[in-house]
């Protein structure tokens, strides 16, 4: 599909032509490049002056956008048609926190009041346990929460609330428990007090194994803290699109949140499954959050196609991985707040374009999604940014930088991480050349044979390209606008490599294996039936356990 588009083989010579400046050149020839580009959008400003781009690649780079239909494409998704064709289901995320009233109609109901009451419930469970009426086994009233989920029923929220510590609810505190790993589990239930725990079982189908499986666990927990049968609802509720399940499991009827199958599970912040977040930093907050989303989706969806932060985000991500043959893309964020915020983007890039099919069901002859990774800054610069520099991978890295602290009394502190996001992006820009790097070292001293001795090592090439997003403060609203940039980001990649970004067959298969092998390692007499690295492996876990 990709190679089809007539901006295809015009974007290959501009990847030529560019191939001989560097970014150095870019901006000595065009001294306004921040003015140029550089685009604000709901509380954000991307930067993308940093890229190996120029006014007509740019162009040609958003002709191949409007060539895959993106704009039709995009209103298909809001209007809640079957985008993901293979479950035959939209993927309205957006309905979410939308405010529009017109009826939305999806298998013949109309899923706003649904939307609606859902926010009601997820309200009055705030309203209950804030106010301290919701009482646990023994009267008291709940202070810890514990949202046991995993994937998307347990990334987006937690990023959330990590994301939004200084919002956070004084007499609440928002645990999560995703692992199989019994120690995830029990390192929170060592933190905390069954009598003032709620237990939130997140899981869009209600049937993921370690979700389940922690969750019986911490059941029997509260069991063995002397929780009577009749008081366990005062301790769990549950988020699902499978209600008869988690009533199956004992959780109350009138406590299970609804979740639906038009939401997929990395796109499911925004539901029920943000639960823990209102409980965690309030309601309102948690509304600020939708509100931020909104105007993000707003913007997607009117903003023209040179001015949408969305389709530049993706569409520059389509250059390197297509033409400048990226692998990976980095998501670097100076914020301790936003520490976990490359995990989310992980599953939700990963998961989402990490397919070699397109919707015709053939196989595709181009790259599609980049490996995601990344972390916390300044933190990164003291271990992976050196691959950065000096390394021979081209990647293309994200900074992400709330201008403002949260902490107003440490604002010089935080006037240090804004110097080293803003030099690191410097840094790989320009690099630095044989010529800086002689006089250094001529003045400290050292002779011409030692000088050129060091000068392959110490040289930096630079020329590696950066987006740079601020925002003033994150604040729920700012943090709702990035969350859904980025998932705008990821459909527009989608479509212009023409896959489903919506269904994720391939995380299938481990699982269904995974049960034949937990059989085989229960038995200590099982027969050695597998390949002969699992055979080894699983002899080397009995022998383990006997010893
Ligand atoms: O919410 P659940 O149904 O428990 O699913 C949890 C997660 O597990 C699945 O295997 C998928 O990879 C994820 O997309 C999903 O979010």
């Amino acid at each position: 599909m990709l190679k089809q588009y007539a901006a295809y083989p015009l974007l290959a010579q501009h990847k030529q032509r560019l191939t001989e400046q560097t970014l150095c050149d870019l901006f000595a020839q065009q001294p306004d490049r921040f003015q140029r580009y550089h685009r604000v959008a709901a509380d954000w400003t991307l930067d993308f002056s940093k890229n190996r781009i120029d006014d007509s690649a740019l162009a040609e780079l958003l002709r191949l956008a409007e060539q895959t239909g993106i704009a039709d494409k995009r209103d298909a998704l809001f209007a809640g048609e079957p985008v993901n064709h293979t479950e035959q289901r939209p993927a309205l995320h957006t309905a979410l926190r939308s405010q529009d009233t017109q009826p939305l109609i999806v298998d013949g109901e109309d899923i706003r009041p649904l939307i609606h009451s859902t926010r009601q419930q997820i309200q009055r469970l705030c309203e209950q346990i804030h106010g301290g009426q919701w009482r646990g086994f023994s009267g008291q009233p709940i202070r810890d929460v514990v949202n046991i989920g995993i994937g998307g029923s347990f990334l987006g929220p937690k990023v959330v609330i990590e994301g939004l510590q200084p919002y956070r609810h004084p007499g609440i505190k928002v645990h999560f428990i995703a692992n199989i790993d019994p120690a995830d589990m029990q390192e929170t239930l060592n933190r905390i007090d069954p009598a003032t725990t709620l237990f939130i079982v997140a899981s869009k189908s209600f049937g993921t194994q370690e979700t389940i499986c922690n969750a019986r666990a911490c059941r029997a927990w509260l069991q063995a803290a002397g929780v009577a049968e009749a008081d366990l609802a005062k301790h769990f509720v549950a988020v699902t699109a499978n209600v008869a399940k988690a009533v199956a499991f004992g959780i109350d009827a009138r406590n299970v949140l609804p979740m639906w199958d038009w939401v997929g599970g990395r796109y499911s912040l925004w539901s029920a499954i943000g639960l823990p977040i209102a409980l965690g930093v309030g309601y309102q907050h948690f509304c600020q959050l939708l509100d931020g989303a909104r105007a993000m989706d707003e913007h997607f969806c009117e903003a023209p196609l040179t001015d949408n932060l969305p389709v530049l985000l993706g569409m520059l991500g389509i250059w390197y991985q297509n033409f400048w043959h990226a692998r990976s893309h980095g998501l670097l964020c100076y914020s301790y707040y936003l520490r976990s915020l490359v995990d989310h983007i992980q599953q939700l890039d990963m998961e989402s374009n990490g397919k070699s099919i397109n919707r015709l069901g053939t196989v595709i002859n181009y790259r599609s999604g980049a490996i995601i990774w990344g972390g916390e800054g300044c933190n990164g610069q003291h271990a992976y940014h050196q691959l950065l520099h000096q390394g021979n991978q081209f990647t293309p890295v994200d900074f992400i930088l709330p201008l403002l602290s949260h902490h107003p009394e440490h604002q010089a502190q935080h006037r240090i991480l804004v110097a080293n996001a803003l030099s690191q992006s410097q840094a790989l820009m320009q690099g630095k050349s044989s010529g800086q790097i002689s006089d250094e070292l001529r003045a400290q001293g050292l002779d011409a044979a030692a000088i050129e001795a060091l000068l392959p090592h110490k040289m930096v090439p630079g020329n590696r390209p950066s987006n740079t997003l601020v925002t003033d403060r994150l604040t729920p609203h700012s943090l709702g606008a990035l969350l859904a940039l980025y998932e705008h980001k990821v459909f527009v990649q989608a479509m212009v490599w023409g896959i489903n970004p919506f269904d994720q067959w391939g995380v299938e298969l481990g699982k269904q294996l995974s049960d034949t092998l937990l059989e085989r390692l229960q038995d200590p007499g099982a027969p050695a039936d597998q390949d002969s690295s699992s055979n080894g492996l699983i002899r080397l876990y009995h022998r383990a356990l006997d010893v």
